[in-house]
């Protein structure tokens, strides 16, 4: 990953709050341009945390940010009119329409023309899908209109970059799919898109990449496709036959063998060196059959993020 090409990079960075609580510590990101970059951890991990320093909300207690090749948070105000943010949750004026909250976000903004406003409010609506409820008041709009109605704010101006905190906490199945969805096609359009999540799967479903964080450090960032297949899946062995297939596993070098019911899990074993032959899983079956376990399915799950971060941390993700 290149330098130039990171378009949110931090060195060190860390967040001791006054009473003490090392929020964030020592962090080294590397977002690419280009990316939808997950940021994924508990909660209390230090992910807002550190949104609010890359957001010249709160100082660093050492360690730097640069956020699109500039320093924060001392460039701040060259920074922040690139970047679009959602972090905690839209402010709304509830007795206002969606229309009219986005008519007021924009007349707060000093370099937006008044003359272009409406058809900039309206371009808004339409990427978001609000353009059918644009009339109605805010406070009739289920918390993922309200959700997407603050993405609108953010969209008001052509951004670099999108930062979004969290931006389906709270949200039903269907207003998690419309915010996932609305993620990717702004991606694809070629905007980066930073966003927290202590959810695996949202990460797995909407980003090419993810830092994971814990207790304020990172542990690992990277594609997804690469963190995901740092963990092998597992090896799953399905057969009325347990007792004698588990044994024919062991015999065979497979580890943490687990039986359910019909169904032998375990870790295929690691090859001895970087030169050994990885073991043939054709040959394993071959051994099973021979040692006359009726074999009903065999073959191994995908590893997921959720393998990857267990492997890394020896616990599992714990959203708690
Ligand atoms: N203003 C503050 N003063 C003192 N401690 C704080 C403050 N804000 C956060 N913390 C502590 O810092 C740690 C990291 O919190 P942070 O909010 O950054 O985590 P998070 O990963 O964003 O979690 P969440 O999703 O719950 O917000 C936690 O232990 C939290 O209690």
């Amino acid at each position: 990953m290149s330098e130039l090409s990171a378009v949110i990079e931090t060195r060190g960075l860390t967040k001791r709050y006054r009473g003490g609580q090392l929020a964030v510590d020592r962090l080294d990101l590397a977002v690419p341009r280009g990316s939808v970059f997950g940021f994924l951890g508990p909660n209390g991990s230090g992910k807002t945390t550190t949104i609010r320093m890359l957001m010249g909300l709160i100082e660093p207690t050492s360690g730097s940010a640069r956020v699109l090749g500039e320093p924060m948070p001392r460039a701040a105000r060259r920074v922040l009119p690139r970047v679009g943010a959602l972090i905690e949750g839209p402010a709304l004026y509830g007795f206002l329409s969606g229309r009219d909250n986005l008519v007021r976000f924009d007349a707060a903004d000093p370099d937006a023309d008044p003359r272009t406003r409406s058809a900039r409010v309206a371009a808004a609506l339409e990427r978001v899908g609000l353009t059918a409820a644009a009339g109605k008041r805010a406070r009739a709009y289920s918390l993922g209109m309200k959700q997407r109605l603050g993405l609108a704010a953010a969209l008001l101006q052509p951004r670099e970059l999108l930062v979004l905190d969290e931006p389906t906490n709270g949200l039903d199945p269907q207003g998690m799919r419309e915010i996932r969805s609305l993620v990717r096609e702004l991606a694809a359009d070629g905007t980066t898109v930073f966003l927290s999540s202590h959810l695996l799967d949202e990460i797995e479903q909407v980003c090419s990449h993810a830092a994971v964080m814990a207790q304020g450090r990172l542990l690992v960032q990277g594609t997804v496709a690469a963190l995901a297949s740092s963990a092998r899946g597992r090896l799953a062995v399905t057969t009325p036959d347990t007792t004698d297939a588990v044994r024919v596993l062991k015999e065979h070098g497979v580890t943490d063998l687990v039986v359910a019911d019909d169904r032998v899990t375990g870790d295929p074993p690691v090859p001895d060196g970087p030169d050994a032959e990885p073991l043939d899983l054709a040959d394993l079956n071959a051994a099973l059959v021979a040692a006359q376990v009726r074999v009903r399915a065999f073959g191994t799950e995908r590893a997921s993020l959720e393998d990857a971060f267990v492997a890394l941390t020896g616990e599992g993700f714990d959203v708690g």
